[in-house]
Order: structure tokens, then C-alpha cells, then sequence
């Protein structure tokens, strides 16, 4: 099985989806937030505050790359795909399933959360704002792209499942 890589908005569900999927699937959980914080010793927020959101985007990118092209499921951070060399790593390496929710729904399962340092002023305007930036990107590489709106992890993992049996790994459903 080729590598699966979650993409898609903060809250999209890429976390919470992928550790479940990988466990369905039998294969390895990696997420690149919780690598990185467990590598550096501290919180994404820590890391953002007293090292700079440029040298995280370095960690992700150093991270990406040694990835393996097989037997896992990578849940990534929502900004993994916006630089160039992240979205080519991705697609030498796996498949990319975009994770996708409206603006309102984002917003709902975030409205309590401290752990996001792109997401600490007006989060509604954050959250559309940046949407609306990102969505572009999302489209261009997702090789599936599923609606996750009012669905559970599991649907949506029994979803995904069944589109890759009708389809075979590494096609658009
Ligand atoms: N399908 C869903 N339905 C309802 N709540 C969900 C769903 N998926 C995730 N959540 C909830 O939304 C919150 C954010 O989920 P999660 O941390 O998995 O997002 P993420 O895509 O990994 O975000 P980030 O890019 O910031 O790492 C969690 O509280 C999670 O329980
Ligand atoms: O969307 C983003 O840019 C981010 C998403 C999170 O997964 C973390 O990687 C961090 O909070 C930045
Ligand atoms: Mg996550």
C-alpha cells in the first residue's frame, strides 16, 4: 500500500481520521505536528512563539522527506501543501486525500481551541480568510477529496475504504 497522506484546513479532522484509518488499514500513524513537537520538545505553539513559524515550516519539510513511500497513513499539518517541495514529496511518495469543510464547520470544532498558534485572534475571519487562500491548493493536489461536514470519523473512513476498493489506490474518486 502506498503512503496516504491526510491533507487539508486546520480541524479538517486529519489527526483524529488518519490515527483511526491506519488502524483499520493495519499500517503505521504519522503525524507531523506530534512528530515534531515530540522531536523538539515542545508545543506547536512553544515552537511558533520562541522559534518563528519559518523554522517550523523547516521541520515539516525535513520531516516530509524522510518518510516512508509505503504502509502508512500520514496525518500532516494543515499548511504541509502550500510549499512547492512538500507537494512534490507528496506525490513521489503516496496519495493525497483532502479532508474537506466549509468555513462554519471548522469554526465549530475549534471554538475552544488553544493548541492552534494561526488561530489565537477573530477565528472566524482567520479560519475564512486562510480557507479561502488554501482551497486552490487542496484541489490541486488531492487525488480524493472527501466531504467530512456532518459525517463521523468513521463514515468518513468507511467512505474512503470503499472508494479505494471501487477505484484502486491512487485515482480520484
Ligand atoms: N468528522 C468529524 N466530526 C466531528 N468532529 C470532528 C471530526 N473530525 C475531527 N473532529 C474534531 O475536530 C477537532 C480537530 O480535529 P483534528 O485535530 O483531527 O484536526 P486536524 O485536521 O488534524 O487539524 P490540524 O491541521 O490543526 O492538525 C477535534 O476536536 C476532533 O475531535
Ligand atoms: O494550517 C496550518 O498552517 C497549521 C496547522 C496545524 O496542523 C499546525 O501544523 C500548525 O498549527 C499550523
Ligand atoms: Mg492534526
Amino acid at each position: 500500500m502506498r503512503t496516504i497522506f491526510l491533507i487539508g484546513f486546520m480541524g479538517s479532522g486529519k489527526s483524529t481520521v488518519g490515527r483511526l484509518l491506519a488502524e483499520r488499514l493495519g499500517v503505521r500513524f504519522i503525524d507531523t505536528d506530534e512528530e515534531i513537537a515530540e522531536k523538539e520538545g515542545k508545543s506547536i505553539n512553544e515552537i511558533f512563539a520562541e522559534d518563528g513559524e519559518a523554522y517550523f515550516r523547516e521541520l515539516e519539510t525535513a520531516l516530509l522527506t524522510g518518510l516512508p513511500e509505503s504502509n502508512a497513513v500520514v496525518g500532516t499539518g494543515g499548511g504541509v501543501p502550500l510549499k512547492e517541495i512538500n507537494r512534490v514529496v507528496m506525490k513521489e511518495k503516496g496519495i493525497a486525500v483532502f479532508l474537506d469543510a466549509p468555513a462554519d464547520v471548522i469554526l465549530s470544532r475549534l471554538i475552544y481551541d488553544q493548541s492552534r498558534p494561526l488561530l489565537k485572534g477573530d477565528k472566524d475571519k482567520e479560519i475564512r480568510e486562510r480557507l479561502s487562500i488554501r482551497m486552490p491548493i487542496y484541489l490541486e493536489i488531492a487525488d480524493i477529496r472527501i466531504s467530512t461536514s456532518g459525517k463521523t470519523p468513521e463514515e468518513i473512513i468507511g467512505e474512503l475504504i470503499a472508494c479505494f476498493k471501487e477505484r484502486g489506490m491512487g485515482h480520484t474518486c
